[in-house]
């Protein structure tokens, strides 16, 4: 706007200088949002879902993202104007902030728990934010007047280089200096946030290509070649850089050049030449910023056909589609549910919406990815906990630019960036693993998903063969759709489910060691087919414990009421509550003698034995402790996949969804320790890992076979899983369910009360439980008792359950009577040092 044309606007039509306030999550557990004042200038740069700096206190400055703006000053505070924006352009949408505070309100927890939560690390900027010198800047060149503060930032950082924004104040002797940052950057003599540069690095990688002078025509192409005719190790640089980029099709092609190893590492060419030809100016090299999730060929990929069976299921699903939002796909194991979701998943994105596919575990992506990257390409995003945060940061900038379209990603995967969902697929939606435990928001990725399509307008498709009772309450209700599909694709039928009991086998002398004979024949049987086998065992590590014959001494966790595990590779005693090792002693510290020996076993334990047992089978352990680097997953699963192994070990790791072509054997190891969990859903989880991992037997036409050893055959859970009768499990545990109330009937909610003590931890909880039942009625609260494990980290538990009937009205109105309590009693100084952690629908 030129001067003239501003003085002629009329007097009363200058706008108002409006004065904005703007609500910020702050990345801290603060139970209400805070507000900032905007200032006029920053008016239109300040957005909401947007990051900006804020100071917090009276040291820190933290970046936050703001919630809401408003003209509404706070009643109780004067606001301080905010420092800077940091983003032009949101990077939290508004589905995904209104997600944020239903997960605070339901959850019980704060908006900065959820905000750390969901914020890749890279993203987030503290007071320990730094400042370094502009690569480009020289003071000798310098052109801009300095006032005394920036001289002073200058001077620190020659003797250093670089300063935390809290240095910036001790330096200056102020709390306030955005100013003064911001006045160096716009003059580009720092660069500011060293820390992101650090944490989000874009991937950049040397190019090559030939100088733009050689590459005007044909000609002159031809008359380099000419020139260079007497120098025959740079004229092969030259033909092999022509082979692949055929720039004699189209010269246009050399610009995008050539990845510079690619010609560097060909050990037919030599490194001299190809440095040659750079001095001289007839290749050039440049870098080029490139995407850590290459592009990918999608190739001709011909999608399957799905079967009458599937085509009718999918069919029906979209029919429910159309009147509900949400849908469950109760399809046995192998019955194709995968293809399914991929059919349905084109579809959305066809129809131009974003897709997400939540899967419980990164065991379970490496397989699934593998499939949906033929169909999906360079659209497919990934997201887990083992990605660096540069890749995380990349997925969710990937998400916000419209870049990927469908995102498969565990649990974690509820708090991305969507803007237009259309479709959430929830697989395996009955796994335990779509809860977090720690640290808060202690959310079901689940149940998230549900109101996340809400906010979306998305529909939601969960998948199991194996639904939770939950779930399927939920569906024949009618809230939910149902559909099932109850016969394996192809020619496979579902294996044959076989009881083999190891008291019996022990008394007949036909044990060794933990193996029934009948196992080991099977074992043997299978591998002489050329075919494949899975042992499972539900625990890690080489035994639960050890103990000396003598004394029967057991070691313990010094932080734990656990005994250690013993882990044998690491020669050491294990906690695998704190992660506390030691190493395993010789003789038993309390009465000398040596007689120490393990007791059950684990799947380190099991491989071991079965090496012995059948040294020419290839196998293979996967377990927490076999996975614990990147790729280790996908690189063993793909070693199986590929017949590289014959028989994988594992913990639950290996039940779940995993589909292998070649498994006819499937071990479960010792059945009984599964079942005598004390849990109201010990009975729902052991039918569900039983017939999950039983159903990675004979997937492809073979016939497939399963064989579970326990003491306790007659258990009427073994007659369910061998008949496959989940409609019997339901039946008797909704009845039960009903009859104690338990979930889907009432919610639970369970406090655990902490002190580093025992005697205050259960005073607390006394105290608490009295204020819980004055406020809720006795009939809500139950407990305080100490947990079976009773000692974690050092800190003694206790907890108090409170089941709430799904009609008891304001749920709202409870959850804040709950806070209330729990606040009074940690304020309350009888009861120092006493933490309580609450958790909404534990699992
Ligand atoms: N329409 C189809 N055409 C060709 N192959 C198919 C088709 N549907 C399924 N399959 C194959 O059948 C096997 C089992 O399918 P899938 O893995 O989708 O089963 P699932 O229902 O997800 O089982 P689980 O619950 O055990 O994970 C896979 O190898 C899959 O490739
Ligand atoms: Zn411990």
């Amino acid at each position: 706007m030129t001067p003239e044309l501003e003085f002629q606007v009329p007097i009363d039509d200058v706008p108002e200088r409006v004065t904005l306030f703007a609500d910020v999550i702050l990345p801290l557990p603060l139970p209400k949002l805070y507000t900032y004042r905007i200032p006029y200038e920053m008016n239109d740069e300040v957005l909401v879902g947007a990051r900006v700096l804020v100071q917090f206190g009276s040291k820190r400055v933290l970046s936050c993202v703001v919630a809401r703006i408003h003209e509404q000053p706070p009643a109780e505070y004067q606001a301080k104007y905010l420092l800077e924006v940091i983003d032009e352009k949101p990077v939290v949408t508004e589905p995904q902030l209104k997600l944020f505070m239903w997960m605070a309100d339901y959850y019980l927890c704060t908006l900065g728990e959820v905000i750390n939560a969901a914020l890749p690390s890279a993203l987030k900027l503290s007071s320990e934010s730094k400042i370094q010198l502009h690569p480009n800047f020289r003071e000798e060149t310098n052109e801009w007047p300095l006032s005394g503060h920036e001289m002073a930032i200058l001077y620190g950082l020659k003797q250093k280089p670089h300063l935390t924004f809290t240095e910036v104040g001790h330096l200056l002797q102020l709390t306030s200096f955005h100013k003064i940052i911001k006045s160096l950057l716009l003059k580009e003599i720092i660069i500011i946030f060293e820390e992101i540069a650090e944490k989000y690095a874009p991937k950049v990688v040397k190019k090559i290509r030939l100088s733009p002078a050689f590459t005007t025509d044909e000609a002159t192409l031809e008359e380099l070649f000419n020139q260079l005719a007497a120098k025959p190790k740079q004229l092969d640089v030259l033909l092999k850089y022509i082979q692949l980029v055929p720039l004699l099709q189209d010269l246009s092609l050399n610009e995008a050049g050539l990845e510079k190893n690619l010609i560097t590492s060909n050990p037919h060419l030599s490194l001299s030449a190809i440095n040659t030809l750079i001095k001289n100016g007839v290749l050039e090299q440049f870098d080029t910023v490139v995407s850590r999730f290459p592009m990918l060929e999608r190739g001709p990929y011909v999608m399957p056909e799905l079967s009458t069976a599937q085509a009718a299921a999918r069919d029906s699903v979209l029919e429910y589609f159309g009147e509900k939002d949400t849908v469950l796909l109760h399809g046995i194991t192998g019955s194709g549910k995968t293809e399914i979701y991929i059919d349905l998943i084109q579809k959305a994105v066809e129809a131009g919406g974003q897709v997400l596919y939540l899967l419980p575990e990164i065991a379970l992506t490496a397989q699934i990815v593998t499939r949906l990257k033929r169909v999906f390409g360079d659209r497919l995003g990934v997201y887990h906990s083992k990605f660096s945060d540069n890749e995380r940061v990349e997925v969710w900038n990937g998400i916000l630019s419209g870049r990927f379209q469908v995102v498969i990603g565990v649990r974690s995967s509820v708090f991305l960036p969507f803007h237009g969902l259309s479709l959430i697929i929830v697989d395996e939606e009955h796994e335990p693993s779509y809860k977090q435990h720690e640290p808060a928001p202690r959310y079901n990725a689940r149940e998230v998903a549900l109101i996340m399509a809400q906010y979306h307008g998305a529909k939601t498709l969960l998948g199991s063969a194996t639904p939770s009772i939950e779930s399927y309450y939920h569906s024949l209700s009618g809230r939910w759709g149902l559909v099932t599909l109850s016969e394996r694709f192809g020619e496979a039928t579902l294996p044959q489910i076989e009881l083999v009991d190891v008291r019996q086998e022990g008394l007949k002398k036909n044990m060794l060691s933990h193996f029934s004979q009948k196992l080991v024949h099977a074992i043997e049987d299978t591998l002489h087919k050329k075919e494949q086998v899975i042992l499972f065992q539900n625990r890690r590590g080489y035994a639960p414990f050890i103990d000396c014959n003598e004394c029967a001494w057991i070691p313990k966790c010094r932080n734990c009421a656990v005994s250690l595990s013993y882990h044998k590779f690491s020669n050491e005693l294990r906690c695998h509550y704190c992660g506390y090792t030691e190493r395993k002693p010789n003789d038993c510290p309390a009465c000398g003698s040596t007689m120490l020996k393990t007791v059950g076993f684990g799947t380190e334990k099991i491989e071991d034995e079965l090496k012995l047992l059948l040294p020419q089978a290839r196998i293979q352990r996967m377990d927490l402790d076999t996975t614990k680097k990147k790729n280790s997953h996908q690189q063993i699963i793909e070693d199986f996949e590929n017949l590289r192994t014959d028989v994988l070990v594992g913990t639950q790791m290996v039940t779940k969804g995993l589909d292998f072509e070649h498994v006819s054997l499937v071990g479960i190891l010792s059945a009984d320790s599964i079942i005598h969990f004390p849990d109201f859903r010990a009975h729902e989880r052991a039918f569900q890992l039983f017939v999950q991992v039983s159903g990675r037997a004979g997937r492809k036409g073979k016939a497939g076979k399963v064989l579970i050893q326990t003491a306790n055959p007659n258990q009427p859970i073994f007659q369910k899983v061998m008949e496959n009768d989940y409609m019997g499990l339901y039946e008797q545990e909704i009845a039960e369910r009903q009859k104690f109330r338990y979930p889907p009937f009432v919610r639970i909610i369970q406090l655990t009360i902490k002190h580093p003590e025992a005697r205050p931890a259960e005073n607390a909880a006394i105290a608490l439980a009295k204020a819980l039942t004055d406020r809720l009625g006795p009939k809500s609260v139950l407990g305080p008792e100490a947990p079976h494990i009773f000692k974690i980290r050092n800190q003694f538990l206790q907890e108090i359950h409170i089941k709430l009937d799904r009609d008891s009205g304001n749920l709202k109105l409870i959850k804040q009577q709950i806070q209330e309590a729990v606040f009074q009693l940690v304020q309350n100084k009888e009861f120092k040092n006493t933490r309580v952690v609450i958790d909404v629908d534990p699992a």
